[in-house]
């Protein structure tokens, strides 16, 4: 029997997913489970295991007490490690919820230090002087500033996460990184004498990765973004192979994508430069109260059998500010993920198999509208982004769940060619 050794709770689903795919790819069993498992299901049989929580942009008491259960439910399958998973961008709201899930988590564990690192260099997320890039951008500069729920305008990770903590906050330094696990662990130690409780580290490179992994041996938490993923396997020396097998694709292809991300909108833009179908979907039809679900199936109805097709609420950041301004942040985000969860669910019942869902909250909503519980990490189409098998139902389905800002333009048509009929 296979004992789980880490435990990861994830604040939302393709965030989940991304980190399950770094883990699956540096030899550990994974399996990805939605939600906290009820009491009486079968104890998993895996090296790690990853929680899928939508609990990025709630209230954060709420967020908190997910997370604790979820620590709660992790520790009865006997994890010896906890690993946070927030984004590579380091998606917050004014009130948290990296800051307080931390405390928490720290709280319950009885351990008094851990590491905060977004770093994702596959993925053009770096961490250098404490300051987050995106690309060659500060995280402040870039489309996450016009994000619709987390916009982030403080690139400094240290400031950040001293607003959302009551508990000290200081950096691990390039310099010291650079040096590898024993000068690390140092700095840890002499932080902790300082009495810094959680350690920005900063990262430019997979190798970063490899020198911090070992550094974090027997901690108690770790809170990161997936990257950090890389460098831990080695701890364990474990060496299984890499993804599991899925089965065969069937079925029609279809896409759903909520994220308003810069990645996204030029995945849309490409998808239908490319003269496939897409049906936009206007958030204030649906706050009119239109049955805009219904005719999106109809619209897609008689085109399934040439898909893939695409419905989506993707838009620029003016258009999505407009809409914000008229019925409210939160209240416009849960009206467009409530429509798109049940356009995907409709899709699924007209025979769609293979899906892919583009963003986070979007990909939590039509996630728990399909009635899946947990999923098997297939192959990487692209760094953070695997195809995943589930069950919905009867059905069978093939998910990706694409992280807003990830992936490249021509995403949503290469995703597909790479799956096996
Ligand atoms: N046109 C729109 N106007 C307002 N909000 C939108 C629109 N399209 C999508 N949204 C909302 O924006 C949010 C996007 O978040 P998410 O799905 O996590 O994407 P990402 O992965 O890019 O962060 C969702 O809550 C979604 O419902
Ligand atoms: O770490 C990341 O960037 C992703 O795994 C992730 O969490 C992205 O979230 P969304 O952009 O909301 O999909």
């Amino acid at each position: 029997m296979t004992r789980p050794l880490l435990g990861c709770i994830a604040d939302d689903f393709t965030g989940a997913t991304d980190l399950a795919n770094n883990l699956v790819r540096n030899g550990m069993r994974t399996v990805q489970t939605i939600g906290v498992p009820q009491d009486d299901a079968a104890p998993v049989q895996a090296d790690a295991i990853v929680v899928a929580l939508k609990s990025r942009t709630i209230a954060p008491t709420d967020a908190v007490a997910q997370s604790l259960e979820a620590l709660r439910w992790l520790q009865a399958q006997g994890v010896q490690q906890i690993y946070f998973k927030y984004c590579s961008t380091f998606d917050s709201t004014a009130e948290g919820n990296i800051g307080p899930v931390t405390d928490a988590l720290l709280d319950a564990l009885d351990s008094r230090f851990t590491i905060a690192c977004p770093a994702f260099p596959e993925n053009q997320r770096t961490v250098f002087k404490g300051h987050l890039f995106v690309g060659d951008q500060l995280l402040s500069d870039s489309g996450m500033r016009n994000h619709p729920l987390t916009p982030m305008g403080d690139a400094n990770l240290v400031r950040v996460m001293q607003q959302q903590t009551r508990r000290k906050v200081g950096l691990v330094a390039y310099d010291v990184v650079a040096q590898g696990p024993d000068v690390i662990r140092a700095r840890f130690a002499a932080l902790q004498a300082e009495g810094v409780q959680i350690a920005v580290l900063d990262a430019i490179s997979n190798a970063d990765l490899q020198h911090i992994g070992p550094a974090l041996t027997g901690m108690p938490l770790v809170t990161a973004g997936s990257g950090i993923a890389i460098g831990l396997p080695q701890n364990w020396q474990i060496t299984n192979a890499a993804a599991d097998g899925l089965p065969s694709a069937t079925g029609l292809r279809a896409i759903v994508s909520g994220s308003c991300s810069v990645a996204t909108n030029g995945q849309v833009l490409r998808f239908q430069l490319s003269g496939r179908p897409s049906f936009a979907i206007d958030p204030l039809a649906l706050a009119r109260g239109d049955d805009v679900v219904a005719q999106a199936l109809a619209w897609a109805a008689p085109l399934l059998q040439d898909g893939p097709v695409l419905v989506y609420a993707t838009a620029e950041p003016e258009a999505v500010k407009a809409v914000q301004a008229q019925l409210g942040v939160a209240a416009a985000g849960e009206l467009v993920e409530h429509a798109l969860a049940a356009i995907a669910r409709s899709l699924v019942d007209a025979g769609v198999r293979q899906l892919v869902v583009a963003g986070g909250e979007t990909s939590g909503a039509v996630v728990q509208a399909l009635g899946i519980t947990q999923m098997v990490i297939g192959p990487q189409i692209e760094p953070g982004v695997p195809w995943t098998s589930a069950r919905s139902g009867e059905n069978t389905l093939h998910l990706a769940l694409k992280s807003g800002n990830f992936g490249s333009p021509d995403f949503f048509t290469q995703a597909f060619a790479q799956l096996h009929e």
